[in-house]
């Protein structure tokens, strides 16, 4: 992140607010004091204290159906990781998406708010007994294979007479991701089997000597806030390459093809977004050529989109607690920070708050939002707001739907901000805050 250190720039805080990354809901009924899904965002801060995370149900569920339109032959799976609750998963089961879990805790969370456990998929680089004898127990509808060692526990805990349906996951060998450490297709890396050095055909050559495991498909996962229809097109040739192979070599016509997640959002205004109706029209393109060149059929799509669902539908709205002028910056501190959103810490990610609650009157200066945490580090934004920025302000941050939460930590114990729904002028809370209650919860004593 680059640090700001510019004077004042001569900008009308009047302008109207762009508001192009937010919730579509998004209205200004009065200057100032937005609201999402009809709800001003200054009365949840009131109802429901400071730092909260505002959802817009109508914007996951548009999001949702976005997806389904444009791949209405392919299996949408919601990536839970990227945010989950009870609701959440009810309206994905509404919506009639799939989930994708990477540990029992979400795939248990999920079929205990009653969703269908044959519409989830299961993955992990690092699968524990526990994960595994969760997803058996539960009836998991398939799990993703990520590495040799886990075929022969997955087979003993089905037992001779058990069947699971599975995919690999493989490696593809592209570079594509926001960031290094979310890029997943490149060589050199934890997850998946690679393609290139045979190991994925390999470890299938073993799979496909067990009888309980029922090989569907491949899948691999590119990585994370993309925004190029190119590295999936390339993934598309690869994957069909490797299951003519396989045709070829075991005669084996694999069903499916799944191609995860990681299509990229835009965080700022101006930023660009992979758009799914042009991603699907690509890569249906360019399966319908490879599978046609190779003589195979075309799999059946799955995809994986996370960030894509969540993030933009999340407004986290926080409270400013000070203000500190030094010669070359501002320091604008809130009651939040890296405990509820870690991602600027570990990638960064850029964000563009706003003042809402009151109008703007003076002109946007350059400051430096920060967090409450001990950590030079805790930094949420370099963004642009009105000179007259003062404790008390609230301040809003857009695209905080996915990646936030479900990566927020209990560090100096401030506690988890609570998640509300906002739909149609309505507010309902979803999660609650966190409290010491539940903080000191686990800590038995000396
Ligand atoms: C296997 C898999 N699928 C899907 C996703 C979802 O990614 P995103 O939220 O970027 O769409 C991830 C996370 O990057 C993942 O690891
Ligand atoms: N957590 C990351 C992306 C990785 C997603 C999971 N593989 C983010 O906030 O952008």
């Amino acid at each position: 992140m680059t640090a700001v250190h510019e004077a004042a720039v001569p900008v009308a805080a009047t302008t109207p607010a762009d508001l192009s990354v937010w919730p579509a809901s998004t209205t200004e009924p009065r200057p100032g004091d937005p609201a999402v899904g009809g709800v001003p965002l200054a009365e949840i801060a009131d109802r429901f204290g400071t730092p909260v995370y505002v959802l817009d149900e109508g914007e996951v569920r548009e999001r949702c159906r976005a997806y389904l339109r444009a791949f209405p032959e392919a299996e949408v799976l919601y990536a839970a990781k990227a945010f989950l609750c009870r609701s959440m998963i009810r309206w994905m089961d509404e919506e009639g998406l799939g989930l994708d879990v990477c540990s029992a805790g979400e795939l248990e969370l999920a079929v205990t708010a009653g969703f269908p456990p044959e519409r989830i998929v299961l993955h992990g680089n690092a699968k524990s007994p526990h994960d595994l004898e969760t997803a058996l127990r539960l009836g998991v509808g398939r799990i993703v294979i990520d590495g040799p060692t886990e075929i022969a526990p997955l087979a003993a805990a089905l037992g001779p007479d058990g069947r699971q349906r599975v995919l690999v996951r493989v490696v593809p060998g592209i570079g594509a991701g926001a960031h290094d450490k979310i890029r997943t297709g490149t060589e050199d890396q934890k997850f998946g089997l690679s393609l290139s050095d045979g190991h994925a055909q390999h470890v299938i050559a073993r799979i496909l000597d067990q009888p309980q495991l029922q090989l569907t498909g491949l899948h691999c996962h590119l990585g994370s806030q993309i925004t190029s229809v190119k590295p999936y097109v390339t993934a598309v040739r690869r994957m069909v390459g490797l299951m003519a192979r396989l045709r070829d070599q075991h005669g084996i016509t694999l069903p499916e093809l799944d191609l995860g997640g990681g299509h990229g959002i835009a965080y700022r205004p101006g930023e660009p977004a992979l758009d799914p109706a042009v991603l699907a029209r690509r890569v249906r393109a360019e399966l319908g050529a490879a599978c046609a060149a190779a003589e195979l059929p075309v799999p059946r799509l799955i995809i994986e989109p996370g960030r894509a669902i969540a993030g933009p539908a999340g407004v986290a709205v926080y409270h400013v607690l000070s203000v500190k002028r030094t010669g070359a910056r501002t320091f604008v501190a809130v009651d939040g920070g890296m405990s509820d959103n870690p991602r600027p810490a570990l990638y960064g990610v850029r964000y563009a708050p706003r003042l809402v609650g009151r109008p703007a009157t003076e002109p946007l200066t350059p400051v430096t939002v920060v967090g409450r945490h001990c950590e030079a580090g805790d930094v949420l934004a370099e963004a642009e707001l009105p000179s007259d920025v003062r404790p008390g302000d609230l301040l809003a941050v857009p695209v905080a739907g996915a990646y936030h939460l479900s990566m927020a930590s209990a560090y100096n114990l401030v506690g988890r901000p609570p998640v509300v729904a906002v739909h149609a002028g309505r507010a309902r809370l979803l999660v609650r805050r966190e409290c010491l209650a539940d903080l000191s919860s686990r800590d038995v004593g000396v």
